[in-house]
């Protein structure tokens, strides 16, 4: 009976099982593996695994990484459905200028972060961040309608960037400090001032754009190495695409589901 849900970055595949396509279903399992280790799922942490009744899934990391996926669950005779994002899906509107070029993991991770503000009392406008190999910085209105986001490198894209490009910055990671004295603190500090600076920047063009304050939300691989560089109270979710997934789920297998 069980439903899982997959989410396909450029670095990780991040996987979850739960007993039901519902929000309030329970997890049974979960896991990450990265991309090179995709081809070992079915003989690895997915051998023995109960066979799924449904599978949704968000990929960005090519066509060739999804074929991989699916051939890891050619034995479970379960046909995958993988997200597009389109002009309205779970109470959230798309105001991309073509809504199905939005990447998949960013549509999805916005339904999740919008429900779970909605479940938390009056509806807000909403800042969405997700840290992973890119950054990406999301502008929710209060009614659910997606007004636009930023794309940025991650930390590793940016420190790789500066590597690639002078002669004089191959150093260990450092920490993140106020004034940083030392050329491996100056490049992580950078990297996490630059992430944190773009997102004040959208808290302020959402409070003008909505006249409210915005609810902060923020997901993905590294948030957590963010979460203290912040400028103002971000929550701090595990997977806000499962969330997603799982709303959307719900939806799309709603009568299958209740049986
Ligand atoms: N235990 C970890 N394993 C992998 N990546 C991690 C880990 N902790 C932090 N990271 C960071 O998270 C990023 C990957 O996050 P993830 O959400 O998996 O990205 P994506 O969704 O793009 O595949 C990497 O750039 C890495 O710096
Ligand atoms: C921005 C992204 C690269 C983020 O990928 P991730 O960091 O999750 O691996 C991905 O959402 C993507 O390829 N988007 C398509 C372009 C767009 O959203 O405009
Ligand atoms: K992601």
């Amino acid at each position: 009976m069980s439903f899982l849900a997959l989410d396909i970055g450029n670095t990780r595949l991040k996987w979850a099982q739960y007993a039901s396509a519902h929000p309030k279903a329970a997890l049974l399992s979960q896991g990450a593996e990265f991309l090179e280790n995709i081809d070992k799922l079915a003989e690895g942490p997915w051998h023995g695994m109960p066979v799924p009744k449904q599978v949704l899934g968000c990929v960005v990391a090519g066509d060739t990484v999804r074929r991989r996926v699916q051939e890891q669950m050619e034995h479970w005779e379960v046909v995958p459905q993988w997200v597009v994002a389109s002009e309205s899906e779970a109470g959230l509107r798309n105001g991309y200028d073509h809504p199905s070029r939005l990447g998949a993991d960013r549509w999805v991770a916005m339904v999740g972060a919008y429900h779970r503000m909605l479940s938390q009392g009056a509806p807000l406008p909403m800042v969405v961040v997700m840290v992973g190999t890119a950054v990406t910085v999301e502008a929710v209105d209060a009614e659910g309608k997606f007004l636009g986001g930023l794309i940025l490198p991650g930390h590793g894209i940016m420190l790789r960037a500066l590597e690639s490009g002078t002669a004089g910055l191959h150093v260990p990671t450092g920490e993140v400090r106020e004034f940083p004295t030392n050329t491996s603190d100056a490049l992580t500090s950078g990297g996490t001032y630059a992430i944190a600076g773009a997102v004040e920047r959208m808290v302020q063009h959402v409070r003008s754009h909505c006249g409210a304050e915005p609810k902060c939300i923020m997901t993905g691989g590294a948030g957590w190495k963010m979460a203290p560089s912040m400028t103002r109270p971000f929550e701090l979710v595990d997977n806000l695409i499962f969330d997603g997934l799982l709303q959307m789920a719900q939806r799309r297998f709603s009568s299958v589901a209740a049986s």
